[in-house]
């Protein structure tokens, strides 16, 4: 969708801001650009609408070359979110959401009808803040509308810079959450700007890691914080890699263990003498249907009386999280019930639990997946035992 060739910026006073970068960002992808300051990122993203032109190289859009086409047309399919926001300070909220579609010639009514629409996607009901001047907003409100105003014409392709730079840690990762549904849903081709590792790895698709004008590694967030491509990487992706990767290595079904179970209603002495030939110290209960309820001792079983029934006897349990979920949130899940393992859930249906060994387990996999998929030579698996 967005394809550089061989790409170089230098400014006239002989800075080489971008030294032949070639690479390709698919459709529908959200790729991150991350590096220290002054290595080439907002340059690389300005080409891309021609706010700035290559010195060389070539740079295409949708299979076609960009210098060929109008700057302004070209700008109408490339949304555009800064940092600073850039609302027009004189206009409403829900005037500045509706600029591009208004530039675009659409009807007053339609454009200020889609701005209503965008502002109840990122979350600003229009009844309340339409009507409202950008001043009267909080910094992470102008944010959202600045998102909201980049999507507005719906362009297929979304350049971000530093989108959520000028808010506080807090509303920054609420928003960086919000936008990653939005993009669920719109599923943009998006070349996001960063200084930031936390959140290239959060945000990221891809990730490109920038050295001085050139990308030193192009990656999944996994393969970057798991094998970093040189040392300047793993320098830059910081030693505290391996717990970054709990964020990116999601749950799968071979890390689950299969404790021992017992039905709610069937008779404790039944589940006691199933779990006494067994070295398990406790059983996983589920009600009927197979869903989880909670657990149960073995001890508690063995000595139950005759009349009892696992249900009687159960705990509940409400440390679950569903399949897929990225290690990190189970061990936070983990740690928040003050639990030694959580249970892993298909919708409501009981799959197995996760221990902290096999939470150590998954994220080894993890990076030897990547080490056998993609034959890096230098594989961390230190790591792995830091997190
Ligand atoms: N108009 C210009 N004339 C000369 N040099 C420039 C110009 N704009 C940028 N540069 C230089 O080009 C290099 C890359 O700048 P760029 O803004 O792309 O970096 P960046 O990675 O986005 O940095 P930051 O994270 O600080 O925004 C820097 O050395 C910068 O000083």
């Amino acid at each position: 969708m967005i394809r550089f060739e061989q790409v170089s910026k230098v400014y006239p006073d002989g800075t080489t801001a971008v030294d032949r970068l070639s690479f390709e960002v698919g459709e529908g992808e959200l790729v991150t650009l991350v590096g220290p300051s002054g290595c080439g990122k907002t340059t690389t993203m300005m080409m891309v609408n021609r706010l700035i032109e290559p010195t060389s190289g070539r740079i295409l859009v949708d299979g076609e070359d960009i210098a060929q086409v109008d700057p302004v047309r070209l700008r109408r399919r490339i949304g555009y979110v800064i940092q600073q926001v850039g609302l027009f300070p004189h206009r409403t909220v829900l005037d500045n959401t509706a600029t591009v579609p208004s530039l675009v010639g659409w009807k007053r009514a339609r454009a200020r009808e889609r701005a209503a629409e965008l502002l109840d996607l990122v979350g600003l009901d229009p009844n309340t803040y339409g009507s409202r001047y950008p001043a009267q907003l909080s910094g992470g409100q102008r944010q959202r509308v600045g998102v909201a105003r980049a999507l507005a014409a719906d362009p297929p392709v979304l350049l971000m810079d530093e989108p959520f730079g000028a808010v506080d840690p807090v509303v920054r990762e609420r928003l960086q959450d919000e936008f990653l549904s939005l993009q669920a849903a719109v599923r943009k081709t998006v070349l996001m700007v960063t200084h930031d590792i936390e959140e290239a790895v959060r945000m990221g698709d891809r990730i490109a890691v920038y050295g001085e004008g050139r990308i030193e590694q192009f990656d999944s967030p996994a393969a970057v914080l798991g094998m970093p491509a040189s040392p300047y990487v793993a320098r830059f992706v910081g030693a505290d890699r391996g717990l970054k990767r709990l964020s990116v290595t999601t749950i799968e079904p071979d890390d689950l263990e299969e404790p021992p179970v017992a039905r709610l209603d069937e008779p404790a002495r039944t589940a006691a003498a199933r779990l006494a030939g067994t070295d398990a110290r406790w059983a996983v209960v589920l009600n009927s249907a197979g869903e989880l309820h909670g657990w149960v001792s073995a001890d508690v079983l063995r000595t139950a009386g005759e009349q009892r029934t696992v249900g009687d006897l159960a705990r509940r349990m409400d440390a679950w999280v569903p399949i897929g979920t990225p290690l990190k949130q189970a061990f936070s899940e983990m740690l928040q019930q003050d639990a030694g393992w959580v249970a892993v859930l298909d919708g409501a249906r009981f799959l197995g639990v996760l221990t902290p060994a096999k939470l150590h387990e998954a994220l080894r996999r993890s990076v030897g997946a990547d080490a056998r998929g993609l034959g890096r030579h230098e594989v961390q698996f230190d790591s792995v035992a830091d997190a």
